[in-house]
């Protein structure tokens, strides 16, 4: 029986652990949460109202401090303290107000506070990583900037991507593996799949980078690896203006999780008009629990993710309701893959209910 990969998931915790550092920090000197709410429990929209927060930070901000034990949701849905976050206030004799306040004027939470205050960074003349809209030139359009940001994600997709093809369907039929970037999940799908083809779409930038990858990935030596090539297209292009090949699956990895709602909305509806009738959506991605109250991995990740891009990590339910919004059947089941990512899936229907 073959050895189960290593999960490297220690490691991708410890890196993003000092987001929930600095979320911390914050709440107690920055953004006074824990004052507000030793008058009482309060709504997660109320408290974001009192505090000034938008609807993304409060969606960053309030499950984190669930995460760190500091806050929890009461019967009632409402946020309240909890014991451990009764001794960040100075109604608690003694508490740790004064000790957790050697760090607040740490750059990070500074640069945190400011941030979840602003819904994001206040100059975005310069584009944000990973995204490429209209509202400012991407990096991902630059060839020095998309080429840095792209390797930086090779080893991550590399090591998940045995394991996240194992876990897609195995089949025939064509996979359109959306805002790709490597393109190392559509790789290692089509060698266990060696009747199916693929798309792979990127920002042009992004391409050349992937076709390097698979150039590397053809000579590997392994079983059907050189053949890889002829099964897949390159497709240079903007997900949200243009028009997307039809697929039997379509594979949206780690892509949700840098846009706003209202833009997963849409391109929830765009993936699953691209989808034929039967084919399916899968998202390989980290998820906040339904209860927004955790896991700490997942809030930390969506705390780096608000600070680098415009999203943040989204819950199950909430990818299931763009689904459901867009027609698509979703099933229940959840496949952990590595390092805290899991695949979820929905079904476009074989025919039309009127
Ligand atoms: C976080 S990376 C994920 C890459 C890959 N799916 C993975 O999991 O390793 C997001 C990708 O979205 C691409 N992207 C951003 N905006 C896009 C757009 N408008 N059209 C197509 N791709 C886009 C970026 O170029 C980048 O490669």
């Amino acid at each position: 029986m073959p050895t189960p990969p290593l999960d490297l998931a220690p490691i991708t915790r410890h890196l993003r652990a000092m987001a929930g550092s600095r979320i911390l920090i914050t709440a107690v000197h920055h953004i006074p949460v824990f004052q507000v709410l030793q008058n009482g429990p309060k709504s997660l929209a109320d408290l974001a109202q009192h505090l000034g927060l938008k609807e993304r930070p409060a969606m960053v901000f309030f499950p984190a401090l669930c995460a760190l034990e500091m806050l929890a949701f009461n019967p009632e849905g409402n946020l309240t303290l909890t014991p451990l976050g009764r001794y960040l206030t100075q109604t608690q004799q003694p508490n740790l107000v004064g000790y957790t306040g050697l760090e607040k004027n740490d750059p990070g939470v500074l640069a945190l506070t400011e941030l979840l205050m602003n819904d994001g960074p206040k100059d975005t003349t310069n584009g944000v990583t990973y995204v490429k809209d209209d509202d400012a030139p991407s990096p991902m359009d630059d060839p020095e900037a998309a080429r840095f940001l792209t390797l930086a994600l090779a080893g991550r997709a590399e090591y998940l991507a045995r394991v996240v093809a194992e876990k897609l369907p195995q089949r025939n039929g064509h996979l359109l593996d959306v805002a790709a970037g490597t393109g190392f999940y559509t790789y290692e799908w089509l060698l266990s799949n060696p009747k199916a083809t693929a798309t792979v779409f990127d920002r042009p930038e992004v391409l050349k980078v992937a076709k390097e990858l698979l150039d590397i990935f053809r000579k590997s030596g392994r079983n059907g690896a050189a053949e890889v090539r002829q099964r897949v297209s390159f497709m240079p292009g903007d997900m949200l203006t243009d028009e997307l090949p039809a697929a039997d699956l379509i594979l949206a990895a780690s892509l949700f999780h840098d846009w706003p709602t209202k833009t997963c909305i849409y391109l929830t509806q765009k993936f699953a008009r691209a989808l034929k009738p039967g084919g399916e959506l899968w998202v390989h991605d980290a998820f906040l629990h339904d209860s927004l109250d955790g896991p700490l991995a997942a809030t930390d990740y969506s705390v780096m993710l608000f600070t680098g891009t415009k999203g943040r990590i989204y819950s199950r339910q909430e990818h299931r309701e763009w689904f459901s919004q867009a027609g698509l059947i979703s099933t229940a089941e959840n496949f952990p893959t590595l390092m805290d990512y899991n695949l979820i899936s929905a079904r476009k229907p074989e025919y039309r209910i009127f």
